[in-house]
């Protein structure tokens, strides 16, 4: 599906949020994600659902085209069948869309996803995406090892230190910004990492999802800093950093 065109001022408006000019050599982390005005990010478990309208779909092509990894979480990964390709280049190409899309990065560390069949490896296979990096606790037998992927093996606990996943991708296979686009329980986890997170860039939907929906709410108070708003035909963006609890007064 073909893309609609990019809003002009959400370069200028992004451009202090994204790994364009990174300032140190720590792996660069954006949190971005489509929310209805009831911070729901789907309408339930096991729903795929669409919030974004296509201008900010666009634009989260454009934040996957300033990243070198894009992650998600296990149920998002089963729930969705993504694609996590970039449609977005300055250049309008409309093949060979795997060198501007960022390399997916899933977490399934039980081995429940398979990457044959799925969205993901048949943009892969007509070159419009790369292939993916499978966050394992343990690596598979060589029988059950499915082709074109990396498996990185997790294997300190079944429960993933974000500072270290971040650290050894950027070590092994050098990706040094990473965008991670949730689900619910992912986005939890790091909103409350000031420490590893750069930039907090929010899609707000004209929608109420209702109360049985996938909710984004961090389990303590989460403060935001540099804040700005783009206000667009139904949606609206937020871009922010969290802040250091402990810098507030
Ligand atoms: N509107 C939007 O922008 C987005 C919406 N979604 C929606 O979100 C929903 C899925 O979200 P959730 O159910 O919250 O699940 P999730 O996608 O955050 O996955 C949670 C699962 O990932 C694994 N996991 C997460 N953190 C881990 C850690 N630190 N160590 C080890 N394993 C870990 C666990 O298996 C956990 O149960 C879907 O309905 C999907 O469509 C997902 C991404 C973006
Ligand atoms: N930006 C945004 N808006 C929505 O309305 C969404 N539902 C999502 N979901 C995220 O995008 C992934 C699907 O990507 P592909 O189109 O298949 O490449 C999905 O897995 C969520 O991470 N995002």
């Amino acid at each position: 599906m073909k893309l609609s065109p990019l809003d002009e001022k959400l370069p200028n408006f992004l451009h202090d949020y994204l790994p364009i000019e990174p300032k140190d050599d720590k792996v660069f982390v954006t949190l971005t994600y489509a929310q209805s005005l009831d911070s729901k990010i789907s309408s339930g478990p096991g729903i795929r659902t669409v919030i974004s309208h296509p201008e900010t779909k666009t634009m989260t092509h454009y934040l996957r085209y300033h990243h070198q990894g894009i992650l998600i979480g296990t149920s998002t990964l089963l729930v969705d069948d993504p694609g996590l390709n970039c449609k977005w280049n300055p250049f309008n190409e409309t093949t060979n869309l795997d060198k501007y899309s960022p390399r997916p990065i899933v977490i399934d560390m039980k081995r429940q996803w398979n990457f044959k069949g799925s969205k993901m490896e048949q943009l892969y296979l007509q070159k419009k995406g790369k292939s993916p990096i499978i966050v394992v606790n343990k690596l598979p037998t060589h029988a059950d090892q499915e082709e074109n992927v990396d498996y990185f093996v997790y294997d300190n606990s079944d429960v993933i230190d974000w500072e270290l996943l971040f650290l050894n991708l950027k070590n092994k296979y050098n990706i040094k910004s990473i965008m991670v686009e949730g689900g619910g329980n992912v986005i939890n986890q790091l909103l409350l990492r000031h420490d590893l997170v750069n930039s907090l860039i929010i899609t707000i939907g004209s929608v109420y999802l209702g109360e049985n929906g996938v909710s984004v709410s961090p389990s303590s108070n989460v403060q935001l800093s540099d804040v700005k708003w783009w206000v667009g035909t139904t949606d609206s963006v937020l871009s922010c950093r969290l802040k250091n609890n402990k810098d507030s007064s």
